[in-house]
């Protein structure tokens, strides 16, 4: 048991949720509260060196998570109310000792889904384009959202098509993501965990809802919600939870039912010794590995969502390269590495540095050995095995570097399935029935905005049509 006394705690009991409307609600445990709230901005908390920050946000529930320097061990890191008050989930990892043994326990993978064959293509990018995560039109627009996305995803097919084909004819992310579920299944039993495990994807099958049916039907009674991103994006796990939020809102089985949401794992012990582990693999391939640039390659985001949208994505994915080039160091690897957005589409402005223009940079400064390590996905897919395998290889060969080499995503690798599963156990104690939370995804602020724009609207239209007759005939007789 470990105690905290101060701001940088490892796992509390209490979830803290804040916002203008938060109301208290016990946990059950003497020292446990959670404060709910319905703010749609995600609220940060950045003036501390651990960075607190707040998701409240239509689409999540709302877990304190402190990121950087933490001694990351848990998934779940979360403020005590009370310094005095000492209790971690430490206790009932190995036992699992705090579910019921009646429960019936499951687990939901969330992913994005690929397409599995070329006729499957534009469909797939017609869901994507058609989330309003992921073209965040303002609510006035929303009624354009499906016909740009049937346009956007018309025009983008051709392209994507091609890098599908280039990939052999799909994606596999759903070959993949089954595995992990098969591997994370026997890793929970392996730590006395029965648990049925489901996969959702949010654009392709098998879809988010035909997962949450099962779940119905095989009557789990306890749900852990793992996003397989390691780090949270409006536009990924938020977007994924949000889909979640909206059946848990219509469906009383649903309504009652516990649930733990792990939102980002990051900054868990055991992903980041297993990144480092395979870095540390492809790093010795290298003739002389010491002198390889360790090049980090995320997949963008629009500049929007981090700057007005307070989407916490580039703070964690920042945190999570510190964490890992700190674990490098402490294994005395202490190669220069630098981080970089890859994957951009459209016309807006993304999170910076692109990919390849670093890569030309890199190239021109007469760096000759880099090392890619796609770090915002578990997976292999489309933007590994096309975009850095190919496109960026080809590019970074161009521009002067020598010698390339890419790690592969973690897969199944069983050091990151141990500690998924150590993340699902340690997240069940905290699971409650989201219908408790109070106003998950109402904004106040943004329904009076919503009521007031409308309100605007409706009255000059209303204007223009009661003017009409009179405009009719002023237009006639002045063209007479
Ligand atoms: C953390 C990972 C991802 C973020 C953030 C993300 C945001 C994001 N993506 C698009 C548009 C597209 N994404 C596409 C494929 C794709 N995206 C991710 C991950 C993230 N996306 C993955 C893993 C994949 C590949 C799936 C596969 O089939 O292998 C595509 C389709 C492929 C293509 O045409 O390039 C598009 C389009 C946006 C607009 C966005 C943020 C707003
Ligand atoms: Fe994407």
């Amino acid at each position: 048991m470990e105690c905290v006394r101060s701001g940088v705690l490892d796992l509390q009991c209490s979830a803290e949720f804040s916002g203008k409307s938060g109301s208290t609600r016990s946990c059950g445990k003497a020292s446990c509260y959670a404060n709910f709230a319905g703010s749609t901005k995600y609220e940060q908390n950045l003036h501390s060196k651990v960075k607190p920050w707040v998701l409240s946000a239509s689409g999540t529930s709302s877990f304190v998570h402190r990121s950087p320097v933490l001694k990351h061990r848990h998934n779940l890191v979360v403020r005590s109310t009370s310094a005095d008050v000492c209790t971690t989930f430490d206790e009932n990892i190995n036992g699992v000792s705090s579910h019921a043994v009646e429960d019936k326990v499951g687990v939901l993978l969330l992913n994005l889904g690929g397409p599995e064959t070329l006729n499957d293509v534009q469909p797939f990018l017609f869901n994507l384009f058609a989330d309003p995560d992921i073209i965040r039109l303002p609510r006035l627009f929303r009624f354009l959202q499906r016909p740009l996305a049937k346009l956007i995803s018309t025009f983008r097919a051709p392209k994507s098509k091609e890098g599908y084909a280039s990939i052999g004819g799909g994606s596999p992310l759903r070959r993949i993501t089954d595995d992990q579920a098969n591997a994370l299944k026997v890793a929970l039993k392996k730590k006395n965990l029965e648990a049925d495990i489901y996969v959702g994807m949010r654009y392709w099958y098998p879809f988010t809802e035909e997962a949450i049916n099962q779940i119905k039907k095989d009557k789990i009674t306890k749900l852990v919600v793992l996003p397989l991103y390691p780090q949270y994006s409006i536009s990924t796990s938020g977007s994924s939870i949000r889909v979640l939020q909206n059946i848990v809102k219509e469906d009383p089985y649903f309504a009652g039912l516990p649930i733990s949401i792990i939102e980002s794992w990051y900054q868990r012990e055991g992903y980041v010794k297993s990144m480092a582990d395979l870095i540390e693999n492809e790093l010795s391939i290298f003739s002389t590995p010491e002198e390889v640039m360790i090049f980090f390659s995320a997949h963008g985001v629009p500049l929007t969502y981090v700057k007005d949208a307070g989407d916490p994505y580039r703070d964690q994915m920042e945190d999570c390269i510190a964490l890992i080039m700190e674990e490098l160091r402490s294994r005395g690897t202490l190669n220069d590495h630098t981080l970089a957005y890859q994957s951009r589409v459209g016309p807006v402005q993304w999170l910076k540095p692109y990919t390849d223009e670093v890569l030309v940079e890199l190239g021109q400064k007469g760096v000759k050995s880099l090392l890619a390590v796609p770090v915002s996905f578990v997976s292999e897919h489309i933007e590994t095995l096309e975009e850095i395998d190919m496109e960026y290889k080809e590019l970074a060969l161009e521009s002067g570097i020598e010698n390339w080499g890419r790690v592969p995503a973690l897969g199944c690798t069983s050091s990151f399935i141990s500690d998924l599963a150590d993340a699902v156990v340690e997240a069940l104690p905290s699971a409650s029935a989201i219908a408790t939370r109070k106003a998950i995804d109402t904004d106040p602020d943004m329904d009076m905005m919503h009521s007031l724009t409308k309100m605007f609207f409706g009255s000059i239209l209303a204007f223009l049509l009661l003017l009409s007759p009179r405009l009719i005939l002023a237009v006639r007789n002045t063209l007479r």
